[in-house]
């Protein structure tokens, strides 16, 4: 009996050492990407002479693998696509199989189904990370990030202006508006830009709920801010291009009278350096419906050059992010953003100023951050029931005014936006 069990146990190990021999070792990762580099004319000359990139180092890391690389002489490393990389990693990757697998055969159960069942897993894609410090650094991990980070409130930072951006490979991002005041949103549509904005503003809510204000520029007709606009914190709500305009021409009004009181008469840098704890978000989605209009522009790009000054911060958010939507004047004064995935390398130009977004994966939630460098982080998920939760202490009693109020236009009104003092 014990013969039977040993020789077919021994038969499962050939087997599955010839199965791995015929589908690729998982461990040449190094040698592919060589191989990948020199098929895609990933190279470089010189002295005449075609060079390939040379492994300098291989360094262990979290979930995988880091390869470094000396690049020869003249190498474009704007060329390296990171998809073509990716797939030529995964090509022939069809078994995730490890010796270790083996292991857990369980004896007293039909051997040749267990190892059938091992043979058969499917081997979880391995995903790249590129970064270059004069060496280029590939990183190679053997699992895909987690699709989904769900809140979880032990991470907000309460009385600080950093909101959780999302969870990379390594950490939980954060994303400091004292440090960058502004911030573009883009991404297609369906793949969390709302999500992120609504995490967003709720996380400001709760860090700051008394020294938050807001103004809510919705211009999807409604959908995205309509649950936070009875709160006591919101000054103004916009759903339309008109509102939006008023809008924008008050909140601009308010930022001249601090940027002149802080900044020109009492001769501060910014309303950190005078110690004062208020700020003010303009949170605008979509923002490519009032993109052609220069009224609005001149505004946001007033907002987004001197907002730091006076406490003004600005979300700028879009699904149709080109030179038209994103303004270079726009893009200049805004030094932060979060990139979900987009249609083109055009997208993702006009976003980060380089190619990447539209090679994210599918993944809703899964976005670069970039403040200099890029990061990939799965961004947080909040349901709208926890969203209501945690909002509606704040909502303002029935009958109590806003601070200051933004009402639909009706038809007995002259002005479309109204101004109501508490
Ligand atoms: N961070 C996330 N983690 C997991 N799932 C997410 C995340 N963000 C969004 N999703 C999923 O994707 C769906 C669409 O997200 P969201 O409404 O934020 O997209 P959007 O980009 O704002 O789309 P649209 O522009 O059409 O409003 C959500 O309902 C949710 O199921």
């Amino acid at each position: 009996m014990l013969l039977t069990i040993g020789s077919t146990m021994i038969m499962g190990y050939v087997a599955s050492y010839s199965f791995l021999k015929s589908h690729g070792s998982p461990t040449n990762d190094a040698s592919k990407i060589q191989r990948i580099f020199a098929n895609a004319g990933w190279v470089g000359k010189e002295k005449g002479e075609i060079k390939t990139i040379r492994l300098r180092r291989k360094n262990k890391i979290t979930d995988g693998m880091e390869y470094v690389y000396q690049l020869p002489l003249g190498f474009d490393r704007k060329k390296v696509d990171s998809t073509i990389l990716e797939d030529g990693i995964n090509v022939r990757q069809k078994s995730g199989v490890k010796l270790k697998d083996f292991k857990q055969v369980k004896l007293n159960k039909p051997i040749i189904k267990q190892i059938k069942k091992i043979l058969n897993k499917k081997a979880a894609r391995k995903e790249i990370e590129l970064d270059f410090d004069g060496m280029l650094k590939i990183k190679v991990y053997n699992a895909p990030m987690p699709n989904e980070v769900k809140f979880d409130a032990d991470r907000l930072k309460p009385n600080t202006w950093k909101i959780l951006v999302g969870k990379s490979r390594q950490s939980f991002v954060y994303h400091d508006f004292e440090d960058r005041p502004h911030i573009i949103v883009a991404g297609a549509t369906g793949f969390g830009k709302s999500q992120f904005l609504k995490f967003l503003i709720t996380s400001l809510i709760e860090q700051q709920p008394d020294n938050v204000t807001f103004t809510l520029i919705d211009l999807k007709g409604g959908a995205a801010f309509q649950r936070f606009k009875d709160l006591k914190q919101v000054t103004r709500y916009a759903k339309n291009p008109e509102e939006a305009k008023e809008a924008l021409k008050q909140a601009q009004e308010e930022m001249n009278g601090r940027y002149e009181d802080i900044v020109e008469r009492q001769g501060f840098e910014d309303v950190k350096e005078a110690g004062i704890k208020k700020r003010h978000f303009v949170i605008i989605d979509e923002a490519a419906d009032i993109s052609s209009d220069a009224t609005c522009m001149d505004i946001v790009t007033d907002i987004a050059r001197r907002g730091r000054g006076a406490g003004d911060r600005l979300v700028y958010a879009t699904q149709y992010p080109t030179n038209e939507t994103l303004p270079s004047q726009v893009r200049q004064n805004i030094g932060a953003r979060i990139c979900f995935i987009l249609e083109t390398t055009a997208a993702s130009k006009a976003t980060l100023d380089e190619k990447g977004a539209e090679d994210l994966p599918e993944i809703p939630g899964r976005a670069i951050y970039k403040r200099v460098k890029q990061t990939v982080v799965q961004t947080i998920y909040i349901t709208n029931k926890e969203v209501e939760q945690r909002i509606k202490v704040h909502i303002r009693p029935k009958g109590v005014p806003h601070e200051q109020s933004c009402t639909t236009p009706t038809a007995d009104r002259k002005h479309p936006l109204i101004t109501e003092k508490a």
